[in-house]
């Protein structure tokens, strides 16, 4: 990539697409395409193909996506599939017919069986079932990789897909329901905290911010603490605040900031053409040329609670609501294939954490 080439970030407002922006700008590059959602809706064959012709970029990182965590995959099981393949085809294909010079596409690690064997490789893809809570969006990913390879295959395109494992940073999804579990619970956390605290001006402010429900200035006491039950936050007798944690806490999850998830994206859109991922040996049948992108790290959900507690200073208990899902209980990649590229990650867990709340509590 030149620094005066035209690059085109799609998503450049959510968690990932945010992360490149800012370090492909401090990196020097200037000539950028942007369109939020609103502007540009990417599951619109007539207005993907429009806006390609327009535009022509040289290059395109494919950051937008239908996303969420294990409730909102489980619930909204036809919007993931359905939003996600049209997105993923529309702005592939396009690429394709406006000669675009490499593409970046980004799916995930649930694409990886249930039962992969741990750490996961590239070539457990498709070797058993899938998780059930994310089956279509894993699908819909699945469909992705398979077309950014057969794009290449036939066309001599140069499509890219990285699988990233769980991402958090910045710019993240806070919502009580449909987010991942990190910012889900840095948030419960911190409004437990504040609950301990009767800091009811601070409550006010985050729900206002990231509104869950509509609160105004006039909300009464008992009506915040009824908006925080509904989400498993719970004054008990005297000052004992009570967190709710989804699921039995065993699930082991792997975490990436998503800056060091940013750097690797341009990583490889500087550096890693298609024929480089072709598994070494093959002679005819190219499959597996996805790449994970991850930390080779992972902690179950009980120790990232308690970390997160650690960092805000709540005093209160944690319960485990084991009649929500834990969802697959390990999912750790094997970034072996990265490092073997040249790319390691470099924020672990306990800073990244710390990173995150200090934003956290800078917006409000
Ligand atoms: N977050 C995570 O833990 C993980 C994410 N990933 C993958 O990384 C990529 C980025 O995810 P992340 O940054 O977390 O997602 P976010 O939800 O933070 O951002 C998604 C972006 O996609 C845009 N978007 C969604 N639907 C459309 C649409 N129909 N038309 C145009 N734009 C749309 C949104 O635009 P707007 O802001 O304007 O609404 C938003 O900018 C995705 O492919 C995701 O599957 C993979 C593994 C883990
Ligand atoms: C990135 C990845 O994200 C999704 O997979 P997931 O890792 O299962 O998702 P998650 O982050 O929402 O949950 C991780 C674990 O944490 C537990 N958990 C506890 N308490 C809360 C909680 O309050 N909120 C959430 N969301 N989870 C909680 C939860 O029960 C589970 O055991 C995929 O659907 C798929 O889209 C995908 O690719």
């Amino acid at each position: 990539m030149e620094k005066s080439s035209k690059i085109y970030i799609a998503g450049h407002r959510g968690l990932v697409g945010s992360a490149i922006l800012k370090r492909l700008q401090a990196k020097g590059y200037e000539n950028f395409i942007l369109k939020t959602h609103s502007e540009l809706d990417l599951t619109n064959q007539l207005a993907v193909a429009a806006f390609f012709e327009t535009e022509k970029p040289d290059y395109v990182f494919l950051a937008a996506a239908k996303v969420g965590g294990i409730m909102a995959n489980n619930i909204y099981r036809g919007q993931f599939i359905y939003e996600n393949l049209m997105i993923q085809n529309n702005v592939i294909h396009q690429a394709y017919l406006n000669e675009v010079k490499k593409l970046l596409f980004l799916g995930s690690t649930c694409i990886y069986p249930r039962e992969a064997p741990q750490p996961m490789p590239e070539d457990s893809l498709l070797t058993s079932p899938l998780e059930y809570t994310n089956e279509p969006y894993a699908i819909a990913k699945i469909t992705g990789i398979k077309m950014c390879e057969s794009y290449n295959i036939q066309y001599g395109t140069n499509f890219i897909s990285v699988m990233p494992t769980n991402l958090y940073g910045p710019n993240d999804n806070f919502d009580l329901e449909k987010s991942h579990v990190l910012p889900a619970l840095l948030r419960k956390i911190h409004l437990g905290k504040c609950l301990e605290d009767k800091n009811w001006q601070a409550i006010r402010d985050d729900l206002n911010l990231r509104p869950v429900e509509s609160v105004s200035g006039t909300s009464t006491q008992a009506e915040i603490e009824g908006i925080l039950s509904k989400y498993g936050i719970n004054q008990q007798a005297g000052n004992h605040v009570v967190v709710e944690i989804w699921g039995t806490g065993k699930p082991m999850r792997e975490f990436l900031w998503s800056e060091d998830m940013a750097d690797a994206c341009i990583f490889m859109m500087e550096n890693i053409s298609f024929g480089e991922l072709i598994p070494a040996g093959t002679t005819k049948e190219i499959r597996n040329t996805h790449i994970n992108i991850g930390t080779g790290k992972e902690i179950s959900i009980r120790d990232l609670a308690g970390q997160i507690k650690k960092i805000t200073g709540f005093q209160g208990d944690l319960l485990f609501d084991t009649t929500k899902p834990d969802g697959t209980m390990r999912k750790l990649t094997d970034p072996s294939k990265l490092h073997g590229l040249g790319w390691k990650h470099q924020v672990e867990i306990e800073e990244g954490i710390s990173r995150m709340y200090e934003w956290y509590t800078n917006q409000q």
